[in-house]
């Protein structure tokens, strides 16, 4: 018989697992799998699970929002040989299962778990220490995914963003760097900065191109200075929303590898989880590290 583990997050986005669990397990079974079900109990816990009991299955699936999947591929990367992915979202943005046209619709994204196809996607390796999947930031905007309470979440969902966002608007703060891409040395004031394999950041498509490969070895990089008039801001704006041309303060790199050097220690966000206050940082890309069931009729 196949063996499954299935780890899920029952606080993710608004405790929405609960009327679904019984018909996902069902699928499950009804699928031929022997079935070992971890239900995480805080942080790092699906790591934890994903990293001891993960040798011993077919498949490790897992269910929650994009902190969830990113501590289970944490886990999944500390083994020998890595099981295939399944992923059913629940949470409050679900960034990577819509990069991935995996479906927000619970009982669907179990159906493309049992009759999907294996497709590889790339990791990102941050500080030879940790991993992400999707997103690695720092600076404006980026706290409000981790200082947004659990609660505040899962009473208003996607819209807890929004409000904490508007609060940040008010105390954005600039960081002295240098950057090393490639041949690329940017030095100055920065506000912002993301690492990403996605096509969508927050909730918004808009923030990065469309035509992203999930799996080509390389990130897009967008890195952000800090505006010094009102004119800055609006060239920012007008290129973020606007699509306009990059211009002076906005910066968009493709690479395999970067490193961020600030003159004071940097906060870090993974996946929309905090990453840790750093001062050098390394992030390097893993090509097509793990393998992720999806829709087969689905082009990326
Ligand atoms: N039983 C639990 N109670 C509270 N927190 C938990 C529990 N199990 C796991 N967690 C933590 O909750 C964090 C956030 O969960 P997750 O990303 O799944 O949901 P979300 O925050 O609602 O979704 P999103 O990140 O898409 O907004 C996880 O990184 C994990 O550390």
């Amino acid at each position: 018989m196949k063996k499954m583990l299935f780890i899920f997050n029952p606080r993710s986005g608004k405790a929405q697992i609960k009327n679904k669990l019984m018909e996902i397990l069902d699928i499950f079974a009804k699928s031929g799998y022997e079935l070992i079900v971890h239900v995480t109990q805080g942080p790092r816990d699906a790591t934890q699970a994903a990293a001891t009991l993960g040798k011993s299955v077919d498949l490790v699936v897992c269910s929650g929002g994009d902190g969830t999947l990113n501590e289970t591929i944490n886990g999944l990367m500390e083994l020998e040989k890595i099981p295939i992915l399944g992923y059913i979202p629940a949470g409050s943005t679900n960034d990577f299962a819509t990069s991935l046209k995996i479906s927000r619709n619970m009982i669907t994204a179990a159906q493309t778990v049992v009759s999907g196809v294996p497709y590889p996607i790339d990791i990102g390796c941050f500080c030879r220490e940790r991993h992400f999947v999707y997103i690695a930031a720092f600076g404006a905007f980026t706290e409000v995914a981790y200082l947004t309470s659990q609660d505040f979440k899962n009473v208003l969902g996607h819209q807890a963003y929004f409000m904490e966002g508007m609060k940040s608007l008010t105390s954005i703060k600039s960081y002295v760097l240098r950057v090393e891409c490639d041949s690329v040395v940017l030095e100055g004031d920065f506000i912002f900065g993301m690492i990403t394999n996605t096509i969508s950041v927050g909730g918004f498509k808009g923030l990065v191109a469309q035509d992203v490969a999930l799996n080509d070895g390389e990130f897009e990089v967008l890195l952000i200075r800090t505006p010094k008039t009102p004119l800055d801001f609006t060239n920012i704006i007008n290129y973020m929303f606007l699509k306009e041309e990059p211009n002076e303060y906005v910066h968009k790199l493709r690479t395999s590898c970067i490193k961020i050097f600030p003159e004071e220690p940097i906060d870090w966000v993974l996946d929309g989880e905090f990453g840790g206050s750093r001062r050098e940082v390394e992030i390097f890309n893993l090509k097509k590290q793990i393998k992720i069931l999806r829709n087969p009729q689905k082009k990326q």
